[in-house]
């Protein structure tokens, strides 16, 4: 560690306050682990400010950035390096978990323990991973673009329309993040009927099979550079965050029944490629883009779960954009 500078980004309320206890239990370890070396931490004060707080490290010259936190925290940590070209700077990203869903730390195999996880960012080298770039329009004002970069997975249809319902609900603050998340899941299942949407995968000259626009009802369409999403749902089981490609997964023209009885055992079990190809499809690609058939439908667009806008969205990737620190098995999933 010797010259190294190490910035972490707590977010207390992450997991529901675990990120707090987490950090509370590992200050005392990290002064002690890091006599000698410069490390700082500065905590979330709102919404996005952890990217504030991971640009102004990358800025400051911090060798190492670590979200202490859960997906969202992660996400905006990796936005603020982007913003800050953390990689050209010689920055790389560090993880420790303690949020609710935890799905990014899922694929990387990150140590659930924050010790361990500590540990590994002090004794491994960095990797470069792939970071996902959408643009989807804000949905109070459509002509107004939102841009912004994702590390896990962007999704669409089902999944935005969840956590639109999560984000705006007024029962949050009482009852677990977790349980949230699941009750808007089901009451989101019963009342989700898939929306007409036109979409290409890969940008191929027009009129080509490649760049050719298709349509289909949106059930639910993964831009995946990660494999999990919605607290364990392996949605993207070959994916791999240092291919320079998304695996993009989606299941569309489903029935309610279907929906309920196929998709969702298949969803959490890896085995969505089992359904008929009429219900379903993957493919790897670089771009993406998806607009909705009737301009009055507002399909919502979620990155790294939070809302990222409302469609129509674009996709592309920035290959081997960030260095991060993960266990070194995951480097060749
Ligand atoms: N001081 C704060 N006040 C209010 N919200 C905050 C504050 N700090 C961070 N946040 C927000 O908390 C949200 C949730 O954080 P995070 O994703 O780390 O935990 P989580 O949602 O419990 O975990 P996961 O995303 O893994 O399910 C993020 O949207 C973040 O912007």
């Amino acid at each position: 560690m010797d010259g190294k500078k190490i910035g972490f980004v707590v977010n207390r309320r992450g997991g529901g306050g675990k990120g707090g206890k987490t950090w509370d239990k590992l200050e005392p370890l990290v002064a002690k682990r890091l006599a000698g070396t410069k490390w700082k931490v500065e905590y979330t004060q709102h919404s996005g400010h952890a990217s504030d707080l991971a640009r102004e490290f990358v800025n400051e010259g911090y060798n190492i950035v670590v979200a202490v936190g859960g997906d969202g925290t992660i996400s905006q940590v990796v936005n603020g390096y982007m913003l800050a070209d953390g990689n050209a700077k010689g920055c790389a990203i560090g993880i420790i978990s303690s949020g609710t869903g935890g799905d990014f730390v899922r694929t990387t195999k990150t140590p659930k323990d924050p010790l361990q996880a500590l540990e590994l960012i002090l004794n491994t080298e960095s990797t470069l991973v792939d970071v996902g770039h959408v643009s989807a329009s804000k949905p109070n004002s459509p002509s107004v673009i939102n841009e912004q970069y994702f590390i896990n997975i962007c999704s669409v249809g089902i999944s935005g329309s969840i956590i639109k319902r999560v984000e705006s609900s007024s029962i949050a603050k009482y009852i677990s993040g977790g349980l949230v998340y699941w009750l808007y899941t089901y009451l989101t299942g019963l009342v989700y009927r898939p929306p007409p949407v036109k979409y290409t995968l890969t940008e191929g000259p027009a009129g080509t099979e490649e760049g050719k626009e298709k349509q289909m009802g949106l059930y639910i369409m993964a831009v995946a550079n990660g494999r999990y999403l919605g607290g364990n749902m392996h949605i993207a089981p070959n994916a791999d965050i240092s291919d320079s490609q998304f695996d993009v997964v989606c299941l569309h023209d489903l029935t309610l029944t279907d929906a309920f009885f196929k998709a969702s055992p298949a969803l959490k079990s890896g085995n969505l490629m089992n359904l008929p190809a009429h219900q379903a499809f993957t493919q790897r690609n670089a771009k993406v883009s998806i607009s909705p058939v009737n301009a009055k439908d507002k399909i919502y667009v979620e990155a790294d779960g939070e809302v990222a806008g409302v469609l129509p969205a674009q996709w592309k990737i920035i290959p081997q954009g960030c260095r991060m620190i993960i266990p070194q098995a995951t480097k060749s999933m």
